[in-house]
């Protein structure tokens, strides 16, 4: 688990919503483990995304025990409350703030799906992210995966086993009562039904 002596540890770092959490990302992280030698990924569950103001999101609590469900068999998986117990909207720029001072010693690979990575210059202080970690962008389903525009050094892509999976079809799905078993981990199939999550979702 712990990097050779004189190395520094790798340390991947899976931002996300994660209402739920799917096999999509679990993937993504361990791809990121095995082809960029990682030591760790560390899932962050966003606290209050600002930027997804308008939709209903779980409360953090929920996505963040769903979140240590689907990791809790993988010894490299983490998950920290960074970004869920600080207060006000959740920004990249202070996810990795939060962890370089937990983690002086580590080099941080923030992975981020196609999607995502192309939204990045649009984020809070955009500038100040290429040197607080290395961007790892990977391939989507559905999303053509493109870094022009962004610094040629600090972004890797990485091509990861297609799994056309996304929060929003597993919310519907578990709204209309479709299955979500093998979309998500067994655990967390069977939080949303503990909990109801997602139930009534467009009844407001
Ligand atoms: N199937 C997937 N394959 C690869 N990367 C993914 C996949 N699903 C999500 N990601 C990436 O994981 C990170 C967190 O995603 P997020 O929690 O928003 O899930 P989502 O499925 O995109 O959710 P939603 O449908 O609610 O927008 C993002 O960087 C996203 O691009
Ligand atoms: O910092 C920002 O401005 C910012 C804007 C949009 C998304 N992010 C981060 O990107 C990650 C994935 O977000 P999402 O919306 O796909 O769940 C998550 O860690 C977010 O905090 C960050």
């Amino acid at each position: 688990m712990s990097a050779p002596t004189g190395t520094r540890p790798r340390i991947g770092v899976m931002g996300g919503t994660f209402d739920p959490i799917h096999h999509g990302h679990l993937v993504a992280a361990s791809e990121a483990v095995a082809q960029l030698e990682l030591d760790e990924v560390v899932f962050v569950p966003t606290g209050r995304p600002g930027f997804k103001q308008k939709q209903r999101v779980t409360p953090a609590e929920h996505r963040y025990l769903m979140t240590v469900i689907a990791t809790a068999s993988n010894p490299r998986f983490t998950v920290s409350r960074v970004d869920i117990d600080r207060a006000g909207l959740t920004y990249t720029v202070d996810t990795l703030r939060d962890l370089r001072a937990q983690r002086p010693e580590a080099d941080l690979f923030f992975i981020s799906g196609a999607d995502a990575i192309q939204q990045i210059l649009s984020w809070k202080d955009a500038e100040k992210l290429w040197d607080m970690a290395h961007f790892v962008a990977v391939t989507r389903p559905g999303h053509k995966l493109t870094v022009d525009g962004l610094p040629r050094d600090g972004v890797t892509t990485l091509e990861v086993p297609a799994l056309a999976i996304s929060s929003t079809d597993c919310r519907r799905r578990a709204e209309e009562g479709l299955p979500v078993w093998y979309l998500v981990p067994d655990g967390v199939v069977q939080y949303i039904a503990k909990h109801g999550l997602y139930r009534g979702l467009h009844d407001e």
